[in-house]
């Protein structure tokens, strides 16, 4: 049994009385435990949409979408919050943490949210932050680190509560290369060690650091591409070769 099972789910955003888009038309999709999987589309394509739905930010017009066999499409409020807080884990392009709280307590918070204890917290972060190496951080406010060191502290914060799901959106985002690959190179650590992983992005180059990617165009998933046995730069050609691919079918049906 997968990890993740989204089944026909489709999404439709009503703007106004009458103007419908239709931002997932038919997804079906399974994610198994342990996989890195990164979801590529150009700009418009569903991703966010998709992700949010994922996250139990949003619902499904229609479909179903299981994880771990909880059935997500139709979580009350108050269900969704404690199932994203206790299942999922999250790393934005924007690192989202809270200035007026040094790095720990931003890495705790989750736990503090569960009304975890103390010792416990201590136990969780120890492990972590050896990992992640950011032990030499936690004092530190966020203010007073760089990027990269953010995204490490955020990726600790995710990864506190030992979440089934890790949802990264664009991770990469907001870092220069050296930072990017070091931060990439990190997840894969993480996916070695049993982290199941799906990753939106924008960057071929992050998405090749994947075991699977998933494209999606117009609201359906268009294509998929396996690594396989593969090194991370033929992968990486792979990847460049759908994407233009994509984009050239596109001219031709215009
Ligand atoms: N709340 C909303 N109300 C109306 N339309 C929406 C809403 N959210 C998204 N859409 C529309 O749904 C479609 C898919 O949007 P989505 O944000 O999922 O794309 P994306 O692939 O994440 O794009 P980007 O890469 O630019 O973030 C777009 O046409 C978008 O305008």
């Amino acid at each position: 049994m997968s990890l993740l099972n989204l089944k026909h789910i489709k999404k439709v955003f009503t703007e106004g009385n009458t103007n419908q888009i239709v931002a997932l038309r038919d997804i079906d999709l399974s994610v198994e435990k342990g996989e890195f999987v990164a979801i590529m589309g150009e700009s418009g394509a569903g991703k966010s949409t998709l992700l949010n739905i994922i996250a139990t930010l949003d619902q499904p017009t229609s479909g179903t979408i299981t994880l771990n066999q909880t059935n997500l499409s139709h979580l009350s409020e108050k269900d969704s919050s404690q199932f994203r807080r206790e299942h999922l884990g999250f790393v934005f392009q924007s690192f989202n943490l809270l200035d007026t709280f040094n790095n720990r307590d931003n890495i705790f918070l989750p736990l503090v949210l569960s009304k975890a204890k103390h010792e416990f917290m201590i136990e969780r972060i120890k492990p972590l932050s050896k990992a992640l190496g950011i032990d030499n951080l936690l004092d530190r406010q966020p203010s007073e680190i760089s990027g990269g060191q953010k995204q490490r502290i955020a990726i600790a914060r995710a990864l506190i509560t030992q979440p089934d799901l890790l949802l990264a959106d664009e991770p990469t985002g907001a870092l220069d290369s050296g930072n990017s690959e070091k931060i990439l190179q990190l997840f894969n650590h993480i996916n070695h060690s049993g982290q199941t992983i799906l990753m939106v992005t924008h960057s071929a180059e992050a998405a090749s650091y994947a075991q699977r990617t998933l494209f999606i165009k117009d609201g359906i998933i268009y294509n998929e591409l396996y690594r396989g046995d593969q090194n991370r730069s033929h992968y990486l050609e792979q990847i460049i070769n759908s994407l233009a691919a994509l984009q050239s079918r596109e001219v031709t049906s215009q």
